[in-house]
């Protein structure tokens, strides 16, 4: 049986009104159930445009959006039942207890009534405080006052409070902002735990590479439009299809004519010749120069210097050629 996607983005675009290019131009994608599908891109590349049209913060200017079977253009009020947000910049009033802002949240949102006292509110909604609270770490410190928190505790808090109304999807807009290494690596350990105790689809930003690498899809996103879309190692292959060697020759001269005689796709710099190489390794290559070499570097760049790579080549910059 297939499978609905349960995000079903369909030639989305978006001009903002005095901009003279789309932030987001015309991008088609869909995300399956369960998944955790990173939506990587430098600075800029339209993820926040596109992740707050998705969560129905932003107008769209054209394009289709299908979330959870809904339409956001004619039921909004439906998609938003279905999603959890972790914005990028929080709305958390530090005077209260952690526990204090879950519940302001909540009854704003209609989830549960209000009450002014913790011990007032449903069966069910102190069921769901702890059993998130315990899920991400944060039985302890749900009665202290928010001024007290690092900013780890901070987003822990969050991310109870955008999954109190069992959403299908979390939206987590470049999560990790702010955070110091351990924080991000614990985030994403809650995060992973979550998404199976709650078999819930999670929709990240990132501009890290490396955070994408967990994911179960990812989708490159660069000036408003996908550059390449995949699982990290079809990403990977793609990325790192162009390996280079560096060659040189007391009789440089002869070399370049040897490599131009046999197709090889190479540039000349200060250090000798750069050659490009599809080939796993560069040995059928190599057997073809008949010139001494005085140089044989072999370099296979790192997966964040190809991600770099290919952002710079859609830049139209100097193409990367590695050191
Ligand atoms: N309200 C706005 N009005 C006009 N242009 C905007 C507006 N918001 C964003 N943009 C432009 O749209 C483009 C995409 O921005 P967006 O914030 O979606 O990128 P991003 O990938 O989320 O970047 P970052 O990683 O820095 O958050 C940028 O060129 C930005 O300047």
């Amino acid at each position: 049986m297939k499978v609905e996607p349960i995000i079903q983005v369909e030639q989305l675009t978006k001009k903002y009104k005095r901009a003279k290019e789309p932030s987001v131009n015309g991008i088609s994608f869909s995300v399956h159930p369960g998944e955790f599908f990173a939506f990587l891109g430098p600075n800029g590349a339209g993820k926040t445009t596109t992740i707050s049209i998705l969560t129905t913060t932003l107008s769209k200017t054209s394009g289709v959006v299908k979330i959870a079977g809904a339409d956001l253009e004619t039921d909004a009020r439906k998609v938003r039942q279905q999603i959890g947000i972790l914005f990028q910049n929080p709305s958390l009033d530090y005077e209260l207890t952690a526990e204090e802002n879950i519940r302001l949240h909540v009854s704003i949102y209609g989830i549960y009534p209000y009450r002014p006292l913790y011990r007032m509110m449903p069966k069910a909604y102190k069921e769901r405080v702890a059993e998130l609270a315990k899920m991400v770490g944060l039985k302890d410190e749900l009665f202290k006052k928010l001024k007290t928190f690092s900013g780890g505790m901070k987003r822990k808090l969050e991310i109870i409070r955008s999954l109190m109304h069992n959403p299908k999807i979390l939206f987590l807009d470049e999560p990790t902002q702010g955070l110091d290494a351990e924080s991000r690596r614990s985030l994403w350990e809650y995060l992973q735990h979550i998404r199976q105790k709650e078999n819930i689809t999670i929709f990240l930003t990132t501009h890290y590479l490396e955070e994408a690498e967990g994911a179960d899809r990812v989708c490159i996103i660069n000036k408003g439009k996908i550059a390449l879309a995949g699982t990290p190692e079809e990403i990977k292959n793609h990325l790192l299809v162009k390996k280079t060697m560096n060659l040189d020759a007391a009789n440089r001269k002869q070399l370049i004519e040897e490599l131009a005689t046999n197709f090889c796709d190479y540039e000349e710099w200060e250090h000798g010749v750069k050659v490009y190489y599809d080939q796993k390794t560069p040995h059928g290559l190599l057997q073809h120069i008949k010139t001494p070499l005085t140089k044989l570097e072999i370099r296979v760049p790192s997966l964040e210097e190809a991600y770099v790579d290919l952002i710079k080549m859609q830049e139209g910059d100097k193409q990367y050629v590695g050191n």
